[in-house]
């Protein structure tokens, strides 16, 4: 679904990695990890086209790279995009309607990550926990198939780490793919790929 050839990508003065390969099959999850600073999120940027690599190539299957990132995959980055002033209702339908979800989608993401409760608080009132589930709501509500996901799990309890495991395994059993950039395991079966060796 995702092949990384070569890939070089340079901040400021500072080469990150030369020469970097990956390859994301369908059905598959893999973990990013490395040092601080190593570039975890850098290649995740660069994957989503948020950053230009300095040589290589990204390719989506058959897929025009313009066209996957706009329709094929789902960034989650450190921050969320969540509009503070929103009540969580809010934008929960504006995603939705940003990213073409169904009222199925958006009720089935209501009801895996138990938003209902939340739904008229303000998301600036959202613990970081609840915050971080409501982020996660449009991977439900909107399926798509590449999950680029930064930290995904760091504001979660035990309990939501684990529940986000099985909405990631039930992705990954729909032939979805996970990249996620990750400093404690992922809570389902990955390979681990480690940037900066
Ligand atoms: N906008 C920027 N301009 C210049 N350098 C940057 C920029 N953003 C990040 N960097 C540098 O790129 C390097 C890689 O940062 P990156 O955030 O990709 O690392 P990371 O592996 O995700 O780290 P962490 O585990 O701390 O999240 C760091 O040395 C960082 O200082």
């Amino acid at each position: 679904m995702l092949t990384v050839s070569g890939l070089s990508l340079i901040r400021g003065e500072r080469v990150l990695f030369r020469d970097f390969d990956l390859a994301l099959a369908s059905g598959e999850a893999v973990a990013l990890t490395g040092a601080n600073g190593a570039g975890k999120t850098s290649l995740l940027r660069a994957l989503a086209g948020f950053l230009r690599p300095e040589a290589g190539a990204i390719a989506f299957a058959d897929v025009d790279p313009t066209e996957a990132r706009a329709k094929h995959i789902h960034w989650l980055g450190h921050l969320d995009g969540l509009k503070g002033a929103r009540r969580a209702r809010e934008e929960l339908a504006f995603q939705a309607e940003w990213l073409g979800a169904d009222a199925a989608g958006v009720a089935a993401a209501v009801d895996v990550l138990a938003l209902e409760p939340l739904l008229d608080l303000e998301v600036r009132k959202l613990s970081a926990g609840q915050r971080r589930r409501l982020a996660f709501a449009r991977l439900v509500a909107a399926p798509r198939p590449i999950w680029l996901l930064d930290e995904p799990f760091a504001p979660l309890d035990a309990r939501w780490r684990a529940a986000l495991g099985l909405i990631m395994q039930a992705h990954l059993d729909k032939g979805g793919a996970i990249l996620a950039a990750v400093h404690d395991p992922l809570p389902v079966p990955a390979r681990a790929v480690e940037i900066g060796r």
